[in-house]
């Protein structure tokens, strides 16, 4: 008996704004390395999150949702997101089990169509419907494409994603194990604690403000063996926002800081001293300079 070869590849995860790519990923890979809220449109870096298996590693590709721009940073958006359909050896196209294809996933499929690998349909959230529900759902979605697998499964519960997993397996290429094993992530500590904090505002704030919002961590440092002293900015385009975001007497940052802190820590295994500044920077989404300061460097 031969022993199977190792099997390894890239897998990009696209779909709509908030059909749950980064619970997915998050539960996969058993860390929280994107951020999740109910608000579309969190993800706004590709990520990676990295699963290493005895017979295999999956490297997933984490892509912003894609919706139909309105200004620039949409537009980058939607240009990072159907890039991350080119260079890899699998895609995972998510939709919601809660309703049939609609017109953002006919517009995914066609860019599907497209790029010349296989895709994985994933369709999530079956913890909210009636199962024989499913098989029709199924029988729609075979029409509209050529699926590499189609698996229901629900990311938040984990119900089903041991079958997703062994799908995927089965669909990459032999090839070597990329990052060590204990990797889940190739992000930079700052832009994770960018992140968590950025999360944080998403939960607590409504409407046009969160948005609006980047997060930039300006000094990360060692102050003791178990201590770290993070500065960071929270920028807001306008002046309403920024008060907002500060809150009553400071209450509402002080509770962004508080809730960050506690997943910071936990992340970097560490006590944190968190100092958070608001600032304005107007219409920075729709600003090229302005979004290559804050990180987002649109693709050439
Ligand atoms: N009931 C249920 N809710 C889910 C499931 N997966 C994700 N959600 C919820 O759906 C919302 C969006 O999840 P995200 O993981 O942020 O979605 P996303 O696709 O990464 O969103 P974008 O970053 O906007 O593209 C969150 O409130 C999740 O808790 C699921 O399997 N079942």
């Amino acid at each position: 008996m031969t022993e199977k070869e190792y099997r390894s590849g890239f897998v990009s995860v696209v779909g709509r704004p908030n059909v749950g790519k980064s619970t997915l990923i998050n539960h996969l890979v058993g860390q929280k390395v994107a951020i999740v809220s109910d608000k579309p449109q969190t993800t706004r870096h590709r990520i990676l999150g990295v699963l290493t298996l005895p017979e295999a590693q999956i490297v997933f590709v984490d892509t912003p949702g894609i919706h139909k721009p309105r200004h620039r940073l949409g537009e980058y958006l939607v240009t990072l997101a159907l890039g991350a359909l080119k260079g890899v050896d699998l895609v995972l196209f998510l939709s919601e089990a809660t309703s049939p294809p609609g017109a953002g996933d006919y517009f995914i499929l066609e860019q599907l169509k497209k790029a010349e690998v296989p895709v994985i349909l994933v369709l999530n959230k079956i913890d909210l419907i009636s199962k024989p529900r499913l098989l029709p759902l199924i029988d729609l979605w075979r029409q509209e494409h050529d699926f590499a697998a189609i698996v229901p499964v629900s990311a938040l519960t984990g119900e089903n994603l041991e079958r997703l997993v062994q799908e995927i397996v089965e669909h990459l290429p032999p090839g070597p194990q990329y990052f060590p094993p204990e990797v889940t992530t190739s992000q930079p500590p700052e832009f994770v604690v960018a992140e968590l904090i950025r999360e944080k505002v998403l939960h607590l704030t409504h409407e046009e403000v969160p948005h609006g919002v980047a997060v930039v961590v300006e000094e990360m440092a060692s102050r003791r063996k178990d201590l770290v002293y993070l500065r960071a900015t929270i920028y807001v385009e306008r002046e309403s926002h920024k008060k907002i975001i500060i809150g009553a007497g400071g209450q509402m940052l002080r509770q962004i800081g508080q809730k960050a802190r506690e997943e910071i820590e936990a992340f970097l295994g560490k006590k944190v001293y968190l100092d958070l500044w608001v600032k304005v920077k107007e219409k920075w989404r729709r600003d090229d300079v302005a979004l290559r300061q804050l990180g987002y460097k649109p693709e050439e």
